[in-house]
């Protein structure tokens, strides 16, 4: 066991001006293997700029062995090949991608991936000896830590204090990727607009400045501009909303009135009586047949061949595909459908079942978040006289999406569990500081930490956004904040439930940030460890939390938990490894985590190091 960290680390970061690296060293090191040497690899790297990121290739100046403090000389080597001194020996450096998992590394697979920067614990064969350890797996409990008493086992999650690298472009060998399809796009603009924070109403009175705008540049004018820009923004969002639903409505009123001039006149042919309707529309519409045909067909060259030869069926072609969205996605999918729609129903090239199954597979989804987060969207439907109250009330996390399109309420999942008084749970966007444990005293504050400054990037932190220059995770801290585009699915391979990301994630940002009570002393229950081994505390998410309380395990993580200080304090982050729409965010838990818990991993990915147990 490694008691404190070695005069020579210290004087390191002294020299460097570092305060917050002996924690995350002292963090890193608890928890590894006491029954091994454990050593502090130091490296250099050439950049461009004091504050990149590490990079590749980084060059080995020596290593400390932190039980004894000595130091330990490199040996010749290349840049291409990064000894790993208190390793296995497998090359470190062979892989050109970054694959990162939290801090405890002991079963990592003996293939290794380069990493650019941060601490690598070397392999143990603890979970052999681990295993005879009691195990209490009282999955999902909502119970008060300290009201459970008996079971000592520590099932924990550590974070890691690394970033993924973002891409950046032309580097390396990228894998071929797909290119999306117009459906995926529509679909992707529909779940954007949802998550956005446009306003949609029906309420078109007078949009005007408060005050004169011609009167100065001064902040308050700004501001003002700034409120008509939003307004009018809002307003022809609602308007394109409107417009679609209308014409939506259209369409079947069309169908109908079709169906009544047949009904009375029962010798017109369906295109005759449609050839009525047409024109019965083109009287109130002022418009010539030709142009509610231009208007409504694709490009005057497709009409013919494709078009009028396949539907039979003049001027319908971009309102029908209107009513077909909302047909199959429901009108969320129609109102929040953003401005590629047009387009995509112009051209009609992906209509068909692939695109209506995808839309009915997503539309109680679609429904959850339109009701949760723009409580009043459906007030626009009143203008086809359409009446349909909000069927999803509270918070977007408080329901769960099945495979088979329905909905359940998030307690009624955890049934199961027979839980007094049910699974209650709050959500919380801040950690709750757990005052019988630790006063006022928060224990994720640093105090060597200067309160204003990113120790990452070195710029300004602040609240106030218009004075923050901190942007390494502009979705959490210092930045515009809006509901993370997830949701709370029903897994089908006995997980539970599980995340999934409704917009993409890029590798290197973040979706969230892992809240719950701020507390010590639990054990037997899921725990996520922050602070120091001096000063740790655990992050309990049984009773409140939010979405990242049901993320779950994979051994292939697409995203991983990390460490991250805002204005002094450390905060547990979740962030992308590149997470595309629709899949499930998952994480590594760790090994540690998996010795205590009774079950076998279902992740079912090939490299699964839990499975057998
Ligand atoms: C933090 S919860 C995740 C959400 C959980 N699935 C639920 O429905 O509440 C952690 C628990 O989920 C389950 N879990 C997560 N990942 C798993 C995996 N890969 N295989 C099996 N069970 C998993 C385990 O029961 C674990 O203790």
């Amino acid at each position: 066991m490694v008691s404190s960290l070695p005069p020579l680390v210290s004087q390191l970061c002294d020299i460097l001006h570092n305060p917050i690296f002996p924690a995350q060293l002292a963090s890193a090191i608890q928890g590894s293997p006491n029954d091994k040497d454990l050593y502090l690899r130091i490296e250099a790297s050439l950049t461009t700029g004091a504050r990149s990121t590490s990079s590749n290739g980084a060059l080995q100046l020596g290593c400390i062995n932190l039980r004894n403090g000595m130091l330990v000389p490199s040996p010749s080597f290349t840049p291409a090949h990064t000894p790993d001194p208190g390793g296995d020996g497998a090359d470190s450096a062979s892989e050109s991608t970054l694959h990162f998992t939290p801090d405890d590394h002991e079963s990592r697979p003996s293939k290794r991936h380069k990493t650019v920067s941060g601490l690598r614990l070397p392999h143990s064969s603890s979970l052999e000896k681990s295993k005879a350890r009691p195990l209490h797996t009282k999955e999902a409990s909502n119970s008060h830590p300290h009201d459970n008493e008996s079971p000592k086992s520590i099932r924990q999650v550590h974070s890691d204090t690394r970033f993924p690298q973002r891409a950046k472009p032309g580097q390396g060998l990228d894998p071929p990727v797909l290119e999306p399809t117009s459906s995926d796009k529509l679909i992707s603009g529909i779940w954007r607009q949802v998550y956005s924070s446009v306003q949609l109403s029906r309420d078109f009175s007078d949009v005007k400045p408060t005050i004169n705008i011609r009167s100065g540049a001064s902040l308050e004018v700004f501001e003002s501009v700034n409120a008509l820009c939003l307004q009018y923004y809002n307003r022809s969002q609602s308007s394109r909303a409107l417009e679609m639903i209308v014409q939506a409505f259209w369409v079947e009123s069309f169908e109908a009135r079709t169906a009544v001039l047949r009904y009375e006149k029962p010798i017109l042919s369906k295109t005759e009586a449609r050839m009525i309707a047409v024109r019965e529309a083109c009287v109130v519409l002022n418009w010539r047949e030709k142009d509610l045909r231009n208007r409504m067909y694709a490009l005057p060259s497709l009409r013919p061949p494709i078009l009028r030869q396949k539907t039979n069926e003049p001027c319908r072609a971009i309102w029908r595909g209107y009513k077909e969205i909302k047909d199959y996605g429901g009108w969320a999918a129609l109102v929040f459908a953003s401005a590629g729609v047009y387009r995509f129903c112009k051209y009609r090239s992906e209509f068909g079942e692939g695109l209506f199954c995808r839309l009915r597979h997503i539309r109680s989804g679609l429904e959850i978040a339109a009701d949760t987060l723009h409580p009043g969207w459906r007030d626009i439907l009143q203008v086809i006289q359409q009446d349909t109250p909000a069927v999803y009330t509270g918070h977007p996390h408080g329901w769960v999406t099945t495979p088979e399109g329905t909905c359940l309420t998030l307690a009624s999942t955890y049934e199961y569990l027979n839980l007094p008084g049910g699974f209650q749970y709050t959500f919380i966007d801040e950690c709750v500081l757990d005052e019988k444990v630790f006063g006022r005293d928060d224990p994720r504050r640093v105090p060597e930490l200067d309160e204003d400054t990113c120790p990452v990037c070195h710029e300004k932190q602040s609240d106030d956004i218009t004075e923050n220059q901190c942007v390494c995770f502009p979705a959490l801290f210092g930045g515009v904040r809006s509901s993370a585009p997830v949701q709370i699915f029903r897994t089908t391979n006995g997980k539970n439930n599980g995340v999934v990301a409704r917009c993409p994630f890029d590798r290197g940002t973040a979706i969230g940030e892992f809240t719950g009570l701020i507390t010590s002393g639990i054990t037997g229950l899921d725990v996520m460890i922050g602070g120091t081994r001096s000063r740790p505390y655990q992050i309990f998410q049984g009773r409140m939390g939010n979405f990242t309380r049901f993320i779950n395990h994979s051994c292939r993580p697409n995203s991983q938990f990390q460490r991250f200080y805002w204005r002094g304090k450390e905060r547990i982050i979740v962030v992308s490894r590149g997470v595309s729409a629709g899949a499930e965010i998952t994480v590594d838990y760790s090994e540690g985590y998996w010795r205590s818990l009774e079950k076998r991993c279902l992740c079912g990915e090939a490299c699964c190091r839990f499975k057998e147990r």
